[in-house]
């Protein structure tokens, strides 16, 4: 990635008003800046000084802190100019303003999202999982997620991950300095136990694995859909999961006409659970009590849309009304749910049919009885959720890991795979066996950012906040 040492500056603080707002400024040499703005005062590095900030006339924009970081002891690892002032929008514009027009001579730009930390990142203060870190800090929505973000900030994931590395890294010398020796060859494998450590650095990638896919649960989460005939009790559902009134539920069929999505936290994973419109047909026998209308077209939009979910769905939970029994129009819905998907049948309104709130592992899928509208059962689905998604409760640290982390680490595992496949071939492939312990090294490595293609840390860094 080529590293323009141009100064870059942004409003460091969220938008709208606070306490307090920061204008950052990083760059090589911030001297011509810092000259410009506050003419021969002299900043004694890291040290707070209250100061008036002032355009380039002398009037006075606000009275703040400014703080100064001399190259390479700040974030950036560049010289950091902080500037603290009263977190209003317009006196952050301001004073961001004024810094840029101070700062034009220097080439002073405004930063893109994620600048600061790339520059961390190139200047090594950072390595690249940490850098994602701090963004997913930033966004974490549980306190959960945030411990674990905060977890491989510090460098408790780059430094298993490092463990691996140096691990494959002993093999690979022990393979390579046979490599040269090829009458060695023969017993090269029994001499140094070759697949005995092998199967130690498996074991341990294992273990990583899957503490990194719990991580990446808490920060991804996963998208449930409600689906299911008109009035089985959808919404009801949606909102006593999500503990509020988020969606409409009348006894009218056909109530919900577009998806309404709400985030709910279950032991700090993110849940996105997205009501959409109940999904019947022209010809289906109308509900008891109710006359058959037409569809119109919104109805027919909001069934489409009903579908567009269910595709893009982690799990399904497919409602029904156990007070009705099963329908033929329920087993069309089935018919068309995507394969692979988790399904719970859910049974609502037993309060009606008299079942009792249970849990029923059947063949074709779990089946849940509760009572929406009655709040029974409802920890049962919250459980079942839990399980579907994977999650273990084992004390042990995290790391909020990402998919593109989960996929370096399972590229690895099928490299170590064929190491182990060519080890236990007795024409010992070792120059093979020696190319997979190279690649699983550089799967690893990927994840710490060495060797990082410049394409992939920019969309990294492009996804981050402004000013971060
Ligand atoms: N005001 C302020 N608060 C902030 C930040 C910031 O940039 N400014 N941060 C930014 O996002 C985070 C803190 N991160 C930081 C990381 C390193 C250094 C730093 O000065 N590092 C030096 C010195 C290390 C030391 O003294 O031990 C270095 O690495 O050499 C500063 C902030 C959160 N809070
Ligand atoms: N007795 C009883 N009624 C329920 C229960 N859950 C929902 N209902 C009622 O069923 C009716 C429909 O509920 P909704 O939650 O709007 O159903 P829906 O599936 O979202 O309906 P559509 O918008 O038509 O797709 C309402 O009158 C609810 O009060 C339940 O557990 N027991
Ligand atoms: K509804």
């Amino acid at each position: 990635m080529i590293y323009e040492p141009i100064p870059i500056a942004a409003i460091a603080t969220a938008p709208g008003r606070g306490g307090i707002g920061v204008v950052r400024i990083s760059g090589k040499d911030l001297a011509p800046v810092v000259a410009a703005l506050f003419g021969n005062t002299q900043f004694k590095p890291r040290h707070a000084s209250y100061l008036p900030f002032t355009q380039a006339d002398g009037t006075v924009i606000d009275q703040g802190i400014a703080i100064y970081f001399k190259a390479p002891h700040s974030y950036t690892g560049e010289d950091v100019l902080e500037l603290q002032g009263h977190g209003g929008p317009v006196v952050m514009q301001m004073l961001l303003s004024r810094c840029l027009e101070a700062g034009k001579d220097a080439g002073l730009r405004l930063a893109e999202p994620g600048e600061f930390t790339q520059r961390a990142f190139l200047n090594d203060k950072l390595d690249l999982a940490q850098a994602e870190a701090v963004s997913d800090l930033i966004e974490a929505s549980t306190e959960a997620a945030a411990k674990s973000a905060s977890q491989s900030l510090s460098g408790a994931f780059s430094k298993v991950i490092h463990a691996l590395v140096e691990k494959v890294v002993h093999l690979r010398m022990l393979v390579e300095a046979t490599l040269d020796f090829p009458e060695e060859e023969i017993d090269f494998l029994e001499k140094s136990n070759a697949r005995g450590q092998l199967a130690t650095i498996q074991t341990a990638l294992q273990k990583v694995f899957e503490q990194a896919a719990q991580g990446a649960l808490l920060r991804a989460g996963l998208n449930v859909v409600l689906a299911g005939q008109p009035n089985v009790g959808k919404s009801s559902l949606l909102n006593v999961l999500a503990g509020d009134d988020v969606a409409i539920v009348t006894p009218i069929a056909g109530t919900t006409r577009d998806k309404v999505t709400e985030t709910i936290h279950i032991e700090g994973i993110p849940l996105n659970i997205i009501d959409t419109a109940g999904i019947r047909h022209e010809h289906d026998e109308p509900e008891a009590g109710q006359v058959a209308n037409a569809i119109d077209t919104v109805e027919r939009i909001g069934i489409e849309r009903t579908w567009a979910e269910v595709e893009k769905a982690d799990v399904i939970l497919h409602l029904l009304d156990a007070s009705r029994g099963p329908t033929r129009a329920d087993d069309a819905i089935v018919a068309r749910f995507p394969e692979g998907v988790p399904v719970i049948r859910i049974w609502n309104k037993i309060d009606l049919s008299g079942h009792h709130a249970s849990v029923d592992e059947m063949s074709d899928a779990t089946h849940i009885y509760l009572s929406a509208h009655e709040h029974i059962g409802i920890d049962l689905l919250r459980k079942e959720l839990l399980r579907i998604a994977g999650w273990e409760q084992t004390g042990e640290s995290l790391y909020l890991a990402r998919e593109r982390h989960l996929i370096a680490l399972k590229h690895a595992h099928e490299h170590l795979q064929n190491a182990a496949e060519y080890a236990a071939q007795n024409d010992q492939s070792l120059d093979l066996f020696a190319e997979e312990l190279r690649l699983t090294q550089d799967r690893l490595n990927s994840i710490t950012g060495e060797f990082t293609s410049d394409d992939l840390l920019g969309v990294i860094f492009s996804r981050f906040c402004i000013g971060k």
